[in-house]
C-alpha cells in the first residue's frame, strides 16, 4: 500500500512583483485568466480546472506549494493513514484554505527539504470554455498539469522518500559529478525523474539548494507550432532564455526554458513522452538532450 497520485493538479506561488507575473503567465506563457475567492490572487487556467497556476502576493519570490491530485475522499484518507505509519508529519487545510483552492478536501506536509507538498481531491472545473490568449491548447488530462522539478539536498533520501513514502515511480535517472554540488571530485549524484501517470515524470528532483525552492515548472502544449509562437512572445517581452529550443533524451520533449519573476524557470514543451507503468523499464540517460537546450541561453 502507498499514495495512489493521480496528477500534478496545482502550483501556488508566492510573489514580490504579482504585476510581473501578469504579463509573464498572460502574454510570455499565453495562459488564461480565470476568477477565484480572493481579488488579491491570480488564478491561471489552462483547462477545464478552475485554477492551475495561483499567484499569491508575499514578501518573497518562491514557490508556495505543489497540489497533488487524489481520486477521492477514500484515497485522501488512505494517503493520511500512510503517511501516519511513515512517521510524516501532516495538517489539515482550515475552511478558508479549501475555498481558496476550490477542493473538497487537502492535506499539507512538508518533505525532508522544506518542499511543501499538499494532497487533495475534489478540485472545481468550469462551465465556461477556455480561450487562451493565443489559442494554444494545453496537454493536461490525466496527464495533469505538467512536471515540477524541485530542490533535495540528499538524493539517496530524496528517491526513497518520492518512491516508498509518496509513491512516485522510478522513470529515469541521469548523473551529474559530484563537484557540480560540492561533492568530492569523481562521485557522482542523482538527478530522478518520477512518474503517476502517463506522462514521463511529474516530479524530478535536483539534489543542489535553490532559494526559489523550485529549479522549474513544466506546461505542454499540443503543437510545435505554439512552442515556437511561445518563444516569439519571449524575445518580444525579453523575459531571460535560461535554455535554448531542444529536444529531451528521456522524455523525447521539444522545448524551451524561461526565467520566471519567481526565480525559477518555466519549460515549454510539446510531444512529450507517454509511457505505460506495466511496460517501462526506468533507464539512465546519458545526456540531458538530443539537440538544443543550450543553458547559456544561446550565448555559449
Ligand atoms: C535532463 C532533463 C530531462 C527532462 C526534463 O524535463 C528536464 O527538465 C531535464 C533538465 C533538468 C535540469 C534542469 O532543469 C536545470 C539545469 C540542469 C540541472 C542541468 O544543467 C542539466 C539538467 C538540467
Ligand atoms: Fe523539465
Amino acid at each position: 500500500m502507498t499514495i495512489d497520485i493521480k496528477s500534478m493538479g496545482y502550483v501556488r506561488v508566492s510573489s514580490t512583483d504579482p504585476e510581473q507575473w501578469k504579463v509573464f503567465a498572460g502574454k510570455v506563457l499565453g495562459l488564461a485568466e480565470g476568477r477565484g475567492p480572493n481579488p488579491a490572487h491570480q488564478y491561471w487556467r489552462i483547462d477545464q480546472v478552475s485554477a492551475r497556476l495561483v499567484v499569491v502576493p508575499a514578501e518573497r519570490d518562491e514557490l508556495e506549494a505543489t497540489g497533488w491530485e487524489l481520486a477521492d475522499h477514500r484515497a485522501l484518507q488512505e494517503a493520511r493513514e500512510h503517511l501516519a505509519k511513515a512517521g510524516v508529519v501532516f495538517e489539515e487545510a482550515t475552511k478558508e484554505e479549501l475555498d481558496e483552492r476550490r477542493v473538497q478536501e487537502m492535506i499539507r506536509f512538508t518533505d525532508p527539504w522544506e518542499n511543501v507538498f499538499e494532497l487533495f481531491h475534489g478540485i472545481t472545473y468550469e462551465a465556461r470554455p477556455l480561450v487562451t490568449p493565443y489559442a494554444a491548447t494545453f496537454v493536461t488530462g490525466d496527464q495533469g498539469m505538467g512536471h515540477i522539478v524541485i530542490p533535495v539536498l540528499d538524493d539517496v533520501e530524496a528517491l526513497r522518500f518520492y518512491t516508498d513514502v509518496l509513491g512516485f515511480r522510478l522513470r529515469d535517472s541521469m548523473s551529474m559529478p559530484g563537484e557540480f554540488v560540492g561533492k568530492e571530485p569523481g562521485s557522482k549524484v542523482w538527478l530522478r525523474f518520477l512518474g503517476v501517470n502517463p506522462r514521463h515524470h511529474s516530479l524530478a528532483f535536483l539534489p543542489m539548494p535553490n532559494p526559489a525552492k523550485c529549479v522549474h515548472i513544466m506546461l505542454e502544449v499540443d503543437q510545435l507550432d505554439h512552442v515556437g509562437r511561445a518563444l516569439e512572445r519571449v524575445r518580444k517581452h525579453q523575459a531571460p532564455l535560461s535554455a535554448t529550443l531542444g529536444r529531451h533524451m528521456n522524455d523525447e520533449m521539444v522545448s524551451f526554458y524561461v526565467r520566471s519573476p519567481g526565480g525559477f524557470d518555466v519549460e515549454f514543451g510539446t510531444d512529450g513522452l507517454q509511457v505505460e507503468d506495466q511496460k517501462w523499464v526506468a533507464r539512465e540517460s546519458t545526456a540531458v538532450s538530443y539537440w538544443g537546450h543550450d543553458f547559456g541561453g544561446g550565448q555559449r
